[in-house]
């Protein structure tokens, strides 16, 4: 079959809706041509779709596989719900489930992946729901120990630590939302975010600042998205009534929630080692999760698989046929 990475609204996937405890959620779904291996269920971060997945769909279709990869809580032909507790790691993991559930029957298993915010939750899914998840892995997110202890990032960012983070104080903010809204400021958004620069380099993205706004409109073609993809995102972040980007940035807004949820939960369901094989796959360039950061993450794990592409953040794309690779290896020695 033919494992190119998808086009917008390509014929060989299905695009449908389930709604999903109380909240629509829109997703791809791609079928194996012959009997079905596994069901694996993707998931994107910020700001991205399930479309982030192009490079990897059909090639796991190819593998006999089962694909759903939804569009998250925010984005695209998904609810954008006002209550940020929606959006805390632990309701979208039992999002994450009961949509699997739909695909594997109750008591089903799925294997699980996820990239950027999507990696932070599918650590979190497989801890919160081990009967499902068979298997987890995460590109670019290291695994986080379990909260105990809330400190605003602005106190850690204050004592000079996660300066890599400092993006994050503006975009839990509203300027972004207030001033990128509209097609014409979100495709020269999606420029600055995939790379595009000025006739002198500029960047209106950056770590340090996040949107540099004066220079939004300067931004000229990204190199990680082709014309038709950029266009793609355009419309599909358009389906979201203004500000389009409210959803996607509430993600920003849950760390308190994430914490107080995490210090309860760890209550009654103590942090233990995740006992499913895991694949960890860094990213040597990513300026957000630079691999420094998952040093020490094997603690949490049983069966932790590390793997590493020379990419940036955008790995999946900017290195599809070696992030395939490296996924293919694993789930052979998964379902081996
Ligand atoms: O903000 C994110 N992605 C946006 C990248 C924007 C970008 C655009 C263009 C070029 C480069 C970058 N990702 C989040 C994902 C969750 C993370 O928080 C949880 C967490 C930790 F704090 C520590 C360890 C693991 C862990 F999951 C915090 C970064």
């Amino acid at each position: 079959m033919d494992t190119s990475k998808l086009k917008p609204h390509d014929p060989r996937v299905k695009y449908e809706t389930k709604l999903v405890r109380g909240k629509t959620y829109s997703y791809i779904l791609g079928e194996p041509e012959g009997p079905k291996v596994d069901t694996i269920v993707l998931v994107h971060g910020w700001p991205d779709l399930a479309f982030g997945w192009r490079h990897q769909i059909p090639y796991l279709m190819s593998l006999g596989y089962q694909v759903v990869a939804p569009n998250m809580l925010g984005y695209a032909g998904t609810d954008a719900p006002e209550d940020l507790k929606h959006y805390s790691y632990k309701s979208v993991s039992d999002d994450l489930a009961e949509l699997a559930r739909h695909f594997v029957g109750q008591d089903g298993q799925i294997v699980l992946g996820g990239h950027d915010w999507g990696g932070a939750v599918v650590w979190r899914t497989a801890f919160y729901h081990p009967k499902l998840v068979k298997a987890v892995f995460s590109v670019c997110t290291p695994a986080a120990p379990m909260t105990t202890e809330y400190t605003p990032l602005e106190v850690i960012i204050g004592a000079g630590r996660l300066q890599n983070f400092k993006y994050q104080l503006q975009l839990k903010e509203t300027f972004v939302q207030d001033h990128v809204t509209g097609k014409d400021k979100l495709r020269q958004f999606f420029k600055a975010i995939y790379y595009g620069q000025g006739p002198n380099r500029e960047v209106a993205f950056n770590m340090e600042h996040g949107l540099i706004i004066e220079n939004l409109d300067l931004i000229q073609d990204p190199p990680l998205l082709d014309a038709a993809e950029l266009e793609y995102y355009v419309e599909q972040y358009s389906l979201q009534k203004a500000p389009e980007l409210r959803g996607p940035l509430n993600w920003y807004r849950t760390r308190e929630i994430n914490a107080k949820e995490e210090i309860a939960l760890g209550k009654t369901n103590p942090p233990r080692k995740l006992e499913q094989p895991a694949l960890f796959i860094a990213a040597s360039k990513d300026t957000a999760l630079p691999p420094a950061m998952s040093q020490g993450m094997e603690a949490g794990f049983k069966d932790l698989t590390r793997g590493e592409v020379d990419a940036t953040h955008w790995a999946l794309t900017q290195a599809g046929p070696e992030v395939n690779e490296l996924i293919s290896n694993w789930l052979t020695k998964v379902n081996s």
